[in-house]
């Protein structure tokens, strides 16, 4: 038996580490070998100012998917928010392990709920789409609520709130439980409210293609309903010609409960199904565009593509790219 250990590539931020250690873990145990961790230095990591200018999350992905082509490492964990939808040909998704609580929360000052925030509250997020539904929401309902665009790491953001220069920020409840912080936690965003982005809560194990036996071996980790959800998530992403930082939100889930649908518990037991929402709007939250289409759970990697595909469809129908501003790179 291989016994020698296995190189884990990862960022230093928290989360980064959290998130390969907890993976780490995992690929010991179905593996039987030991992983060692490898931090790599990213550009954006290196420089606040360069990231803010690149404007992207890819350069995070990149020097990680740099080692992993050179060989200095065996695998990387990605947020699978942060990967591009492209996949590129010398590099597969070994698993797509569980997923996490897809949803944003706010952490707040005085424990406020998003319903108690005061007229003209203060929210921070950097987020194009969370300050579009944030902002139609607030339009739908009479509330007067401000977002305010910030950018930073976990620490960084919650500071804003605890120095009171703002009233709450918005933040990924998977983030913060994988930090072991989610006692900051002041209110969950109803995903009715806030749809998530694409693949939010979810991690990918990536590795180089030509490793079979470790994609083998790592295919343990993967659980088949996140892959296929999250593959229909970013192909709605990837089919609405939307970069990453676009005003997109999309969760595939179970459709709701049999009894408020007034189908029979015989009919839920026989179809398999999955739920697709997509939104996309303008970040004043002006205009949206929220649809959804049900299936039957996708079973291959093209039946969850087909399915995004479908439901960007309907949306581009109905005025999505128009509100998209800047078509993505
Ligand atoms: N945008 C950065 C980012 N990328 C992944 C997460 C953590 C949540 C996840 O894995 O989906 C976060 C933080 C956040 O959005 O609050």
């Amino acid at each position: 038996m291989n016994d020698k250990a296995l190189r884990l590539g990862t960022r230093r931020s928290k989360l980064a580490m959290a998130q390969s250690g907890q993976v780490a873990e995992a690929v010991r145990r179905v593996t039987g070998r030991p992983v060692e961790l490898v931090e790599i230095t990213t550009y954006g990591d290196v420089s606040r100012e360069a990231l803010a200018q690149i404007g992207g999350t890819g350069v995070f992905v990149t020097a990680l998917r740099d080692a992993l082509l050179r060989g200095e490492v065996d695998f990387a964990v990605h947020s699978l928010k942060d990967l591009p939808t492209t996949q590129p040909e010398d590099l597969v998704l070994a698993a797509v392990p569980e997923r996490e609580d897809p949803r944003d929360v706010i952490v707040a000052r005085d424990a406020l709920k998003f319903a108690d925030l005061p007229r003209g509250a203060r929210i921070g997020t950097g987020s194009p789409r969370r300050m579009a539904q944030l902002n139609a929401y607030a339009r739908g309902h009479g509330l007067d609520i401000e977002t305010v665009p910030i950018r930073g790491n976990v620490d960084t953001r919650i500071g804003y709130v605890r120095k009171g220069e703002l009233d709450a920020v918005v933040l990924a409840a998977a983030g913060l439980n994988r930090i072991g912080r989610s006692d900051e936690v002041t209110d969950f965003l109803s995903v009715d409210t806030v749809l998530p982005a694409p693949g939010q809560g979810a991690l990918a194990i990536e590795c180089a293609a030509g490793n079979a036996d470790l994609i083998a071996a790592l295919a343990e980790l993967d659980d088949p309903f996140t892959r296929a959800a999250v593959t229909a998530e970013r192909s709605l992403l990837a089919a609405l010609e939307a970069g990453c930082s676009a005003p997109v939100g999309a969760l595939a889930d179970l459709p709701p409960a049999p009894l408020e649908r007034g189908d029979t518990q015989a009919d839920r037991q026989i179809v398999k199904e999955m739920r697709l929402r997509g939104v996309v709007g303008t970040t004043d939250g002006t205009a949206l565009v929220q649809m959804s289409t049900t299936g039957p759970v996708p079973e291959t990697h093209d039946q969850a593509l087909a399915l995004g595909r479908e439901l960007a469809t309907e949306m581009l129908a109905a005025g999505a790219a128009g509100l998209m501003g800047e078509r993505a790179h």
